[in-house]
């Protein structure tokens, strides 16, 4: 394992754990993540033995504890058992929260025999929900497209495609599976006030944009579906504009968390939405994949996005790759958590002070979905529980807040 390169200078606080009882942490090791097992068992068409393989895994959340992984062939079982010694022998109510879901998330893929040369080999256990999730988002995707394809590229359509990549976060399959939202979920109307936007900060954003020319941008990308649709929609601004010379989408490397993205997961989504019935989303798509053969949409991956490490303890070779960007977009909530080190912060520290580590200018665009977050003001924290108890975890609140970028 290699040595973090640097870590925040402030004190770290303790991870956030899922032994708490009522806490979102707690609820996802007894509820979500049971869940999320079965619903890969109901979805497809496994071997009794990998069924088996899942069943004793949902047992093991309860009262089990953690072991090495034994998948021989894949590409991340020496790290991972290493990450895994300080843990092995614990129950799972006692390591880590993120640590828990990416073992998790991984531990599924040995039960699936994801890396097995045999007939399960490569077979996405959430392909089926990653679909849906897609079908279900049309009526956007249709509407963004026509938008994107036709309206000027100025700062006022920028600024509301920040804001559609923001809301496009709020679809995350490992919280609401697609049959369990309406699809108006998706809808591009139905988007909470910019009100609920904690940190705002895109007004400085587009302004730095403004004076791009022809630099490198990066997206650490999250969830497939509509909020990759808007990644895409975003990328596709930059580059039009010329504001971007180069687009790097760094993607995971197999799946994980459900919904997150990787290569083959942008490959499709271009694909399907290539013959779909309404011309301004053929456009959109041909349009994305003629940056991608022309190299400048670089579709990546790294077994460190699937890793359970925090951003702090990036391998120097990413880093220093990151490090060439003028801007990169950190998506979602779980990257979120990992710029933070999943550490329990207080709610007003500085997002900046505890960020300054990251390699390159940054802006994380997020919607709370975990008990965490910096930035806010004393204030803020009064009223918004006020308004509603359940911000930081229901992904009706958002923040697009910049890192440390001079
Ligand atoms: O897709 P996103 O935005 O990273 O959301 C996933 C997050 O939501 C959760 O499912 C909430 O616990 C986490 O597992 C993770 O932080």
């Amino acid at each position: 394992m290699q040595k973090p390169f640097q870590e925040p200078k402030l004190p770290l606080p303790p991870p956030l754990m899922m032994s708490e009882s009522g806490s979102f942490a707690h609820y996802t090791l007894t509820s979500r993540l049971p869940a999320i097992a079965r619903r890969v068992i109901a979805e497809n068409d496994f071997t009794p033995e990998i069924v088996n393989n899942l069943e004793t895994l949902i047992q093991e959340l309860a009262d089990g504890s953690v072991r090495s992984l034994t998948d021989d062939n894949s590409p991340d079982l020496t790290s991972w058992n290493t990450y895994l010694e300080p843990f092995v022998g614990k129950r799972w109510l006692d390591i880590p929260w993120f640590f828990a879901e990416a073992y998790f998330f991984r531990r599924i893929l040995e039960a699936t025999h994801y890396f097995l040369p045999d007939s399960s080999q490569s077979v996405d256990p959430y392909a089926v929900q990653k679909y849906r999730g897609l079908e279900t988002a049309n009526d956007s995707i249709k509407a963004i497209s026509a938008k994107i394809n036709h309206s000027e590229k100025d700062t006022t359509s920028l600024i509301a495609l920040f804001y559609f990549v923001l809301w496009g976060n709020r679809a995350d399959l490992s919280l609401w599976p697609v049959d369990a939202v309406d699809s108006n979920y998706n809808s591009l109307e139905n988007h909470p006030e910019q009100t609920h936007v904690l940190v705002d900060d895109t007004a400085v954003i587009s302004d730095k944009i403004a004076k791009f020319d022809k630099v490198r941008i990066d997206f650490i990308v999250d969830n497939a579906g509509l909020e990759l649709v808007s990644d895409l929609c975003l990328a596709d601004y930059l580059l039009d504009t010329n504001a971007a010379k180069i687009v790097y989408l760094h993607l995971k490397p197999y799946p994980t968390f459900v919904s997150d993205a990787t290569i083959k997961d942008v490959r499709s989504t271009l694909k399907i939405l290539a013959t779909d019935e309404n011309r301004e989303v053929q456009h959109l798509s041909l349009r994305l994949q003629d940056y991608i053969n022309c190299n400048r949409l670089c579709l990546v991956d790294d077994l460190f996005w699937t890793s359970p490490l925090v951003f702090w303890e990036m391998p120097e070779s990413l880093q220093q790759d990151l490090a060439q960007s003028s801007l990169i977009f950190v998506k979602g909530d779980a990257n979120y958590r990992r710029c933070l080190g999943d550490r329990q912060w207080d709610f007003t520290t500085s997002f900046a002070d505890i960020t300054y580590y990251f390699p390159a200018p940054f802006v994380a665009l997020r919607t709370l979905k975990s008990e965490i977050v910096a930035g806010l003001q004393p204030s803020q924290l009064e009223s918004v529980s006020r308004q509603d108890p359940q911000w930081l975890t229901n992904g009706q609140w958002g923040v697009i807040q910049i890192g440390n970028w001079g």
